[in-house]
């Protein structure tokens, strides 16, 4: 999948600003960012959902959206929200779901007897959707998405809302359809999450500000980090952000991350001198990077992230 440029707007609102990618067959990429940085607006017109507004889309050898009939056959969609009928029990979701795919007739009931053993959802066959608990809404919403066999499987904060035991059952399983050669896209909101794909993209105000396999977005930030270890966190930030090599300030539990610019020789005692009226316990530390200090790095802005797992 290729995107070029890709820009949406909405009236005054550019969601989706100039936003090129490309992305490798059989990994996972993922995109991360704040409320309302256009992940999903990507998402939807990377799936041919949503026409954008300038720029060019290749999903699978065809061009968007000119062909977006075409590819919509071959990928798979999950979005935020349950789509599927409530009403309806799994079985016939499942059933009725590979009439819409055009699945031939023996096909149908091969892939459903299929997706009701891989996302072990036998024992809830005949169970109204709308009365299943989060993690078991959201293996059908796979088992859905995926009966096809969709080659790219895309998926819109496909988590949230689902307790972390469902969670990492669900990332076993995108890793399996992985190892069976899909490419999956993916946005979420969560930084254990976003540490297990393969690329991420970090969106900020519609544009992309990071990209690159986690670790090495890690390893190659263009700052120190100190953790700071004090229970006078407030006096603290205040006395950083006098400071203008202190790119940012975020705080982690019980403990702050200072992202320093390059050039300071020795951190550590740097940071130490500079808060020694703040708190007689200080704990100053040199840290490695973590995803969450990339992410304020290049959000340039303490977002609210969710708590890791
Ligand atoms: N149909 C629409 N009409 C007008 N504005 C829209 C529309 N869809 C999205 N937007 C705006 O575009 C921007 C990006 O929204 P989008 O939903 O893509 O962000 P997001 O990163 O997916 O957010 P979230 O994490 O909250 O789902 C927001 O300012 C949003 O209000």
């Amino acid at each position: 999948m290729k995107a070029d440029n890709l820009t949406r707007r909405f009236g005054p609102i550019t969601a989706v600003d100039g936003l090129s990618l490309s992305i490798e067959k059989a990994q996972v990429y993922g995109f991360l960012g704040p409320n309302g940085s256009g992940k999903s607006t990507a998402i939807r017109m990377l799936c041919g959902l949503l026409k954008p507004t300038a720029g060019t889309v290749s999903v699978l050898g065809f061009e968007l959206p000119e062909q977006a009939d075409a590819v919509r056959s071959r990928i798979g969609y999950m979005t935020q929200e349950f789509s599927l009928y409530e009403d309806m029990t799994v079985l016939e979701n499942l059933r009725f779901l590979s009439t819409i795919y055009a699945l031939p007739r023996q096909q149908r009931r091969e892939r459903v007897e299929q997706a009701l053993e891989t996302y072990d959802l036998r024992d809830l066959q005949h169970q109204f959707s709308g009365t299943m608990s989060g993690g078991q809404r959201q293996r059908l919403a796979l088992a859905a998405a995926t009966l096809h066999q969709p080659e790219l499987l895309i998926l819109d904060e496909p988590t949230s809302g689902v307790d972390p035991q469902s969670r990492r059952d669900f990332w076993d399983r995108l890793f399996d359809l992985v190892g069976h050669g899909t490419t999956v896209l993916l946005s979420t909101h969560y930084l254990d999450e976003a540490e297990r794909c393969h690329q991420l993209a970090i969106l900020n105000e519609g544009q992309l500000v990071a990209e690159g396999a986690p670790a090495e977005l890690m390893n190659t930030l263009d700052a120190q980090v100190v953790e700071i270890d004090t229970s006078e966190a407030l006096k603290v930030r205040h006395e950083l952000s006098q400071h203008d090599q202190v790119q940012s300030v975020a705080q982690l539990g019980t403990r702050l991350h200072a992202l320093l610019d390059n050039d300071i020789d020795d951190p550590v005692a740097e940071v130490t001198r500079w808060l020694k009226d703040c708190d007689d316990d200080i704990e100053v530390s040199a840290v490695s990077a973590n995803l969450e200090d990339v992410f304020v790095a290049a959000t340039e802005n303490r977002q609210q992230l969710e708590p890791e797992t």
